[in-house]
């Protein structure tokens, strides 16, 4: 059958990045979308501010919903401690298997634990299969209906903790309303949006950073 866009990605990463080297890898799959097919990757413009973001909260506990090919796991995992581990969700198998090789080849694979999974069915276990009390960082970037439900699964499950942030991807583009609405409205978190572009395209799009207040 046919390969699939993130199947021809990870053979552009292969011919044109560096084993080993991670911001080749992100520099390889950036010319990709630009050059060959667009991807839905957070992409150089949103992925820098993840990055600054990433390395302000300096967070012990990660997770990531939305693996897709693996390049935002891939940006956050090469800015973590020695000895920090993010966890990183996918419903694709098909993306995920391809997210698999993307990071082993960026030398990262012992940073990331990639779960095969829904989100609604996999949060409600991260204390148990992980022995996760909070998470101190979390990056939003699956279904953007999943947004809101999983915000409020967070707080069910007591994964949040005074400080905890999260970073929401598309909240413009494709956009996100019921969320931004939770988010920017309730006393529970302080909110800031970071003006950017949908990835690789000059369409309007942001990251919306929330902290949870507890
Ligand atoms: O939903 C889409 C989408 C919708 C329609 C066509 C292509 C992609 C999308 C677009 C940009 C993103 O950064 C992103 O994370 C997603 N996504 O699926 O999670
Ligand atoms: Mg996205």
């Amino acid at each position: 059958t046919r390969s699939t866009r993130p199947q021809r990605m990870l053979k552009a990463v292969q011919k044109n990045g560096t084993k080993g080297n991670p911001e080749s890898v992100i520099s390889a799959i950036d010319y990709f979308c630009k050059h060959s097919e667009w991807a839905m990757n957070v992409g150089d413009e949103k992925g820098s501010i993840l990055d600054s973001v990433v390395t302000e909260v300096n967070p012990s506990t990660v997770l990531e919903l939305g693996t897709y090919c693996g390049y935002s796991t891939v940006r956050i995992a090469r800015l973590l401690s020695p000895g920090t581990k993010l966890i990183t969700l996918e419903f694709n198998p098909v993306n995920a298997a391809v997210a698999r090789q993307i990071i082993a080849y960026a030398g990262l694979q012992d940073k990331v634990i990639l779960v095969e999974g829904s989100s609604g069915d996999l949060i409600p276990q991260m204390k148990e299969r992980f022995g996760i009390m909070t998470f101190d960082f979390i990056f939003l970037d699956h279904w953007k209906d999943r947004y809101l439900p999983d915000i409020k699964l967070f707080e069910e499950c007591g994964l949040l903790r005074k400080g905890s942030v999260l970073l929401a991807d598309n909240v413009i583009c494709p956009g996100t309303p019921e969320y931004l609405e939770y988010v920017r409205n309730s006393p529970r978190y302080e909110s800031k949006y970071y003006p950017a572009h949908l990835e690789y395209t000059k369409v309007e799009d942001g990251l919306e950073k929330s902290v949870f207040l507890g």
